[in-house]
């Protein structure tokens, strides 16, 4: 982030101990507005405590925690926690209001016209493929998880906060759903503009959604970087092995033809550069797919010798 650019979110030396127990210790980051920042680590490892903090639902025992260049601790929770959306885990939607209603709950508690309320209501019932028409005045228990979990997104969205803060906000769905609802998250326009904070220990979601990710253990930061930086340039070998078990899936997606393209045998189009060897995979083992309708030059075997090649140069690189 250049030094010029005022951080959406600063957190300095947080720490948060539970009697003899450090569940955060000594965090650090700066968020650039615009940023999609995930928190990745083991169960217990103290993601949703630091997400937590940077609302003032829990207060650190040390460090600075600064929103938009202001400590959070001189703003008044109210004040702090209405210009950021905040999504848990259990969706927690409330079960006697429709779901107009509970997406309504902070424009109304902010004094927006009845009209604007309704606007965007709709708007954004639509955008996240809930019909209003259908939905708006269903309640909660007559909708599936998938459905529950996107109410819940409309109505941390519901006022337009800069800033939103996600705690597993797919947890509770199976992979299939979560997989689409992911798809969907990563579309939507208005997500792109703001500021995010999700937390997750699903290590696909994390590298589908994260700008940057920051890997925790037992509280502590192991790495703070780009999916790619995390993927090819561990810092230690927690991080490695972290990763390890999906590390091929991970590589597949995270390289592009941009890396392989030194090793196969002719430059290839320059339109496709940031394809990822996974969508080159894909479209190389269509099936029945005509010949003349695939772009590219090389084949199956190629490919995959060339992406050998390219992990292999990443990996010399990092050990230099
Ligand atoms: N209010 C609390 N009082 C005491 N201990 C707590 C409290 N909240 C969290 N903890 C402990 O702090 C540790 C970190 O919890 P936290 O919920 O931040 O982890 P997490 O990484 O989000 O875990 P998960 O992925 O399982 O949700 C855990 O050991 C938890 O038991």
């Amino acid at each position: 982030m250049p030094d010029s650019v005022l951080p959406a979110i600063r957190v300095a030396h947080a720490h948060k101990r539970y009697g003899a127990h450090a569940v955060v210790q000594d965090v650090s980051f700066a968020l650039a507005p615009g940023e999609t920042l995930v928190l990745l680590g083991p169960s217990g490892c103290g993601k949703t405590t630091l997400l937590k903090l940077l609302n003032r639902l829990v207060e650190p025992d040390a460090g600075t925690i600064e929103v938009n260049g202001q400590d959070v601790r001189r703003q008044p929770p109210a004040v702090l926690r209405r210009g950021m959306g905040y999504v848990i885990q259990q969706v927690g939607l409330l079960p006697h209001y429709t779901v107009a209603e509970n997406i309504a709950v902070v424009p109304r508690l902010l004094g927006h016209s009845p009209d604007s309320i309704i606007d965007r209501t709709t708007a954004l019932l639509n955008r996240l493929h809930l019909p209003p028409e259908r939905y708006a005045n269903q309640y909660p228990h007559q909708l599936s998880g998938g459905q529950q979990q996107r109410v819940g997104l409309a109505r941390a969205l519901a006022a337009d906060p800069p800033i939103v803060l996600l705690d597993e906000p797919f947890g509770a769905l199976d992979p299939i759903t979560r997989a689409s609802i992911r798809r969907e998250f990563r579309e939507l326009e208005e997500l792109r503009r703001k500021t995010v904070v999700l937390v997750t220990h699903d290590v696909t979601e994390a590298f589908e959604l994260a700008d940057r990710i920051l890997l925790l253990n037992a509280g502590q930061v192991q790495q703070l970087g780009t999916p790619r930086e995390l993927l090819l340039q561990p810092a230690n070998d927690f991080v490695r092995q972290f990763f390890a078990a999906e590390r091929l899936a991970l590589q597949l997606r995270t390289l592009t033809l941009v890396d392989v393209a030194p090793f196969l045998p002719e430059s290839q189009p320059a339109e496709s550069a940031q394809t990822t060897i996974q969508e080159v995979l894909e479209h190389l083992t269509l099936a029945g797919q005509p010949r003349a309708a695939r772009p590219y030059s090389f084949d199956l075997a190629q490919l995959m010798a060339a992406f050998g090649q390219a992990l292999q140069r990443e990996e010399t690189a990092w050990k230099r």
